[in-house]
């Protein structure tokens, strides 16, 4: 009988089975933030276990308050970066070099396909776009991780989504992804992974992929698992061009990724998007959605652009394309924030960043900051926000603030209306 990913994945990382269907898996890469992993290092050093297993397998960040706003964040990022410092972890970014952890990782190419990940960040499911298995985990885990670089899992059944058709104009990933979760609902993938297979996918950029992966978790999905090939191959050559001796050799290898044709699924969902349109979030949960068309005209106070969910440079430019020569509603207040400072960069020499500033939005450095409600963009009691990002729980990005999910054009039409809006008509 065929495997699937996550199956061939686990078989080949396989250290132990100390209970039935409990799986101690080695680790690949371990990724830390300034949130969580200064919780599991005070724990380690009270122990007594100041040590990691391997730092050229960690990568750390500070990016989720950047620059530090006040003492407890300047504490927090103080911890990690002492730590970094003490155990000689190279990959380490602080300011000036930072960028949200599921954008900034993987553009370094520390993502293979076959790969096991973990990180103290529900978000970790993203790294699934390059056909590997990466989940969010607990504190305890984490320690572990860090400690030992293994980590124990469940073996997590695969829920297969088949993205049929093509996506239409005005229409990305962000918009498919919601529809999804749409249809799963918000427990639909819980403890399973989400495999997204299809034309739809196969159409996709990396930067795409990661948007559907990163959102697997607002089902529930432990990872959200792409199929590696050449577009994933072409997206990580510049790292691996000496490992290989052509593209077709590195895509010969990372197709043993793959999952089997006969490999067993627990369910299989077929969704023809050929005639989806783009898709807005109405509620406090990432399933309410609705076409961007029958929520238009609802005010919003901000759009935010942004996150490890559509921070990256084609989100920009997509954003950009509907934004040049036109202004900002003067009822709306604009924010972006490019993911990684390469993002930011690329899009300066693109002109990118000129259009969203000529247009009226504030750019801020790379940062998490707004999309979880602690800086640069924090709502207050009242205020709707457009967002690029990916929850929309109740008073995420501030205390008693809406959050509308959407894509990043839709966003932009939104910002020029200071209404929600469709962005094909800007198209
Ligand atoms: C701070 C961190 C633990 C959190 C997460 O795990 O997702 C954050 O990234 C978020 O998106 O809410
Ligand atoms: S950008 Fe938002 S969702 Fe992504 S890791 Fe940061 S806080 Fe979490």
């Amino acid at each position: 009988m065929g495997k699937t990913t996550a199956e061939k994945i686990f078989a080949s990382h396989l250290v132990d089975e100390p209970f039935t269907g409990t799986k101690v898996l080695r680790l690949d890469v371990v990724m830390c933030h300034e949130i969580t992993t200064p919780i599991a290092i005070a724990d380690l050093v009270a122990r007594g276990k100041d040590r990691v297993f391997d730092a050229t397998k960690i990568k750390a960040v500070i990016d989720h308050v950047t620059p530090s706003k006040d003492s407890k964040t300047a504490t927090q990022a103080k911890m990690l970066r002492e730590w970094a410092r003490r155990h000689d972890i190279k990959d380490f970014f602080d300011v000036g070099a930072n960028g949200v952890c599921h954008a900034l990782f993987p553009e370094k190419g520390f993502i293979r396909p076959g790969y096991t990940v973990i990180m103290g960040d529900s978000h970790t499911c993203t790294h699934g776009a390059f056909g590997a298995f990466a989940a969010g985990v607990g504190t305890t885990d984490l320690e572990v991780g860090i400690l030992k670089g293994v980590c124990a899992f469940r073996e997590p059944k695969t829920i297969r989504v088949n993205l049929n058709g093509t996506l239409p104009k005005g229409v990305y990933a962000k918009d498919a992804i919601l529809y999804v979760i749409g249809q799963l609902g918000v427990n639909g993938a819980t403890d399973r992974v989400l495999e997204f297979r299809g034309p739809v996918v196969d159409a996709m950029t990396m930067e795409s992929r990661m948007t559907l992966s990163n959102m697997a978790i607002e089902a529930g999905g432990t990872s959200g698992i792409c199929m590696p090939d050449m577009v994933t191959v072409e997206y990580l050559w510049p790292f691996i061009q000496n490992e290989y001796s052509s593209k077709e050799a590195a895509l010969a290898a990372f197709s043993q990724w793959r999952s089997d044709d006969d490999a067993q699924y627990e369910r299989v969902l077929d969704f023809d998007l050929s005639n989806l349109e783009p898709i807005v979030t109405f509620g406090y949960k990432p399933d309410q959605v609705k076409p961007a068309t029958e929520l238009a005209g609802t005010a919003v106070d901000q759009v935010y652009l942004g996150s490890c969910t559509n921070g990256r440079l084609e989100d920009l430019r997509v954003a950009a394309e509907i934004l040049k020569g036109r202004k900002i509603a003067p009822t709306v207040r604009g924010i972006l924030s490019p993911a990684t400072p390469k993002i930011y960069q690329d899009a300066m020499a693109e002109g990118i960043i000129d259009i969203f500033m000529e247009a009226g939005f504030c750019v801020t450095n790379p940062t998490c900051g707004a999309c979880l409600g602690m800086s640069n963009g924090v709502l207050a009691e009242g205020e709707v926000c457009a967002s690029t990002t990916n929850r929309n729980f109740m008073g995420r990005m501030g205390k008693g603030g809406m959050v509308h999910l959407m894509s990043p054009a839709t966003s932009a039409a939104t910002a020029i209306e200071g209404k929600i809006a469709d962005p094909r008509k800007y198209l």
